[in-house]
C-alpha cells in the first residue's frame, strides 16, 4: 500500500466515498482515490465492473445518462465536483476525455484541432495557428499531416485519427487527459505510439486511462486501481499490483484466472 503521505499539492483528484447508481444499478461502491499530479493511474478490471463509468465520473460526463445517481466527493481544485455548479464547457476545457476509438469530427485536420480553442474564444489566426501546430507536435502528428492541414480528418488512419483526438483534447490546454481504451481499435504499431506518448504527455498532463491490456497497464502506468464490481479492491503502485497484489481477487484477475 501506499507509503508516502501526499500533499494536497501532489493530487489532482481526491475521491472520497463516491458512489452512483444507475437506476437502481449500484455500479460505483464507495470509491475512495486520490490520483497524482503528472502520473499516469491506470484503471483495470473485468468487463461491466464500473471503469469506464468512474472515468466518466471525473468529467461529469456520466451526468448526461437518464436515471443517475451520485454521492460523495471528487476534489478538483479545491472544489467538489459533485455539488458545486460548474459550467461543463469550462470544465471538460481542464479534464479532456479521449474514447476508445477516435471520432474525430468530419472537418478538416486544422479544424478539428482548433475546434476547442475557438469556442474558448480564441480569436487570434496566428495563435489559433501555433496551438494547432503545437498540439499536433504534442502528439507527433505533426510532419505526417503538416501538408495537408486542410484534408479531411476522416480521411486519415485509424491510428493518425487516435493522435488527432488527443491532440484536439491538449488544444484546450487541460490539466487533465482522461482515456478509455484509447488503443484497443489500433493495431500494434499504433498502439505502441500511442503508449509513447502517453508517458511523454504525463510531464505536462495528469493521465487517468481505462485499459484492458495488462501489459499496457504494466509498462504506461504509475499507480494502477484494480475494480470488481463497482468497488476498488486494490490501488497501488503499478509494479507492486503486478508483482505482489495484496489481494487475492487481484492476484486471479493479473494472472488471467477471469475476466
Ligand atoms: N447508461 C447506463 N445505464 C444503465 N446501466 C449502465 C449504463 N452504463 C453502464 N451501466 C452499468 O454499470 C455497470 C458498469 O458499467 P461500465 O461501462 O462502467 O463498466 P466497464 O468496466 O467500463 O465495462 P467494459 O470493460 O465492458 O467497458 C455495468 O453493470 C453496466 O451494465
Amino acid at each position: 500500500m501506499e507509503t508516502n503521505v501526499l500533499t494536497k499539492s501532489e493530487l489532482i483528484f481526491s475521491v472520497n466515498d463516491l458512489n452512483l447508481w444507475y437506476g437502481e444499478t449500484y455500479a460505483l461502491k464507495n470509491i475512495n482515490m486520490e490520483i497524482e499530479k503528472n502520473k499516469v493511474t491506470a484503471i483495470i478490471g473485468p468487463s461491466g465492473c464500473g471503469k469506464s463509468t468512474f472515468v466518466k465520473t471525473l468529467n461529469l460526463m456520466v451526468n448526461t445518462t437518464p436515471n443517475v445517481k451520485i454521492s460523495g466527493e471528487i476534489m478538483f481544485r479545491g472544489e467538489n465536483l459533485i455539488t458545486k455548479k460548474r459550467d461543463l464547457v469550462d470544465l471538460r476545457k481542464n479534464i479532456g476525455m479521449v474514447f476508445q476509438k477516435g471520432n474525430p469530427f468530419p472537418q478538416s485536420i486544422f479544424d478539428n484541432v482548433a475546434f476547442g480553442p475557438k469556442i474558448h474564444g480564441l480569436r487570434n489566426k496566428q495563435e489559433i495557428e501555433q496551438l494547432v501546430e503545437k498540439s499536433l507536435k504534442d502528439v507527433a502528428l505533426w510532419d505526417e499531416v503538416k501538408d495537408r492541414l486542410k484534408d479531411p480528418a476522416l480521411g486519415l488512419s485509424g491510428g493518425q485519427q487516435q493522435r488527432l483526438c488527443i491532440a484536439r483534447a491538449l488544444a484546450t490546454k487541460p490539466d487533465v487527459l482522461l482515456m478509455d481504451e484509447p488503443t484497443s481499435a489500433l493495431d500494434p504499431i499504433s498502439t505502441a505510439k500511442i503508449e509513447d506518448l502517453i508517458i511523454q504527455l504525463k510531464e505536462k498532463y495528469t493521465v487517468v486511462i481505462v485499459t484492458h491490456n495488462m501489459q499496457q497497464a504494466a509498462r504506461i502506468s504509475d499507480k494502477t486501481a484494480f475494480f470488481l464490481n463497482g468497488e476498488v479492491i486494490e490501488f497501488d503502485h503499478t509494479d507492486n499490483i503486478f508483482s505482489t497484489p495484496n489481494d487475492k481477487r487481484t492476484e486471479d484477475y493479473i494472472s488471467g484466472r477471469f475476466g
